[in-house]
């Protein structure tokens, strides 16, 4: 069952008249970009900067409406759907941020936080929510005495581990990660990896994990898309990426993967 589905979206935004040429110029941000994702199944999507990584991100949400093309949850297709009937669909699709800290309400708990998604969407009587929010703290590997802590009293690595509770708190289908750990150390990063993995087989997860360092989506996604200029250039399965990546951009972005024994690096 396809959970997910962008067919043939294109967005592109138009900018301010330039200063020399006063020609309006324009982004072709997404580019003829069609992709779909399984229901459990884990997508990488990587790519250079400014490929169109978060702008793809955000029509997949339903934050953003693509110049054309469609998105589909199910089947249904959700383009044209508004804010409030997005609402519909949206307890299902989450997503975390690359930084969770900005995206909290500094003078909101833990708890608040977490609790945030489950009283937006009525999920729940106010005794009922502190039980969910206790038990997605555990999920996510959290004691249940930093309940009561404010983002600013928690580490980096915590701090990505509440915004990824607060996704995961009304148990939806999807969640989409927009470089969650590029700002972790590697010792945090493989944590959180194997964080994702166990809630993928825990609660049936799916998502699609959006990053500029194939190594780390090709051991954690089951499929790996690589994007250039707006579009896909490949796709292939996180285990065949590494070593039958045949587009051009895709040996590029090989070639930058650190190998440990330089006898087993590939010849790009
Ligand atoms: N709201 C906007 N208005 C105009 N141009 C935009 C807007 N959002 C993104 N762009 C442009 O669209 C292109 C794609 O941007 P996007 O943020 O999707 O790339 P990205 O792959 O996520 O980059 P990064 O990895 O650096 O976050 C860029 O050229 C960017 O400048």
């Amino acid at each position: 069952m396809k959970l997910l589905e962008a067919v043939s979206l294109n967005k592109r935004y138009s900018a301010e008249r330039g200063w020399f040429t006063h020609k309006a110029k324009s982004v072709q941000a997404v580019n003829n970009l069609s992709l779909s994702l399984e229901a459990g199944e884990s997508l990488g999507l990587v790519g250079e900067s400014g490929c169109g990584k978060s702008t793809l991100a955000r029509i997949l949400l339903g934050l953003e409406k693509p110049s054309s093309g469609r998105v589909l949850y199910r089947s249904t297709d959700y383009t044209d759907w508004s804010h409030s009937k997005m609402r519909m669909i949206r307890s299902n699709m989450q997503m975390v941020f690359q930084n969770s800290l900005a995206s909290f309400n500094p003078l909101f708990t833990v708890e608040q936080i977490i609790g945030e998604p489950l009283r937006n969407y009525g999920a729940g009587k106010a005794e009922n929510l502190r039980e969910v929010v206790a038990d997605t703290l555990d999920l996510v590997g959290l004691e249940q005495r930093h309940i009561r802590r404010y983002p600013h009293e928690l580490s980096g690595g915590q701090q990505q581990r509440v915004g990824i509770a607060r996704a995961i708190a009304l148990r939806p289908e999807l969640i989409v990660c927009d470089e969650p750990f590029s700002s972790l150390d590697v010792t945090l990063r493989k944590q959180m990896m194997d964080l994702l993995q166990e809630l993928k087989h825990g609660l049936g997860l799916s998502y699609v994990f959006i990053t500029h360092d194939l190594s780390v989506v090709s051991r954690l996604c089951d499929s790996v898309a690589v994007m250039y200029q707006g579009g896909i250039v490949e796709k292939q399965s996180g285990v065949h990426i590494m070593q039958q990546g045949s587009h051009p951009y895709t040996r590029t972005l090989l070639s930058s993967v650190p190998v440990q024994d330089p006898r087993l690096r590939k010849k790009v």
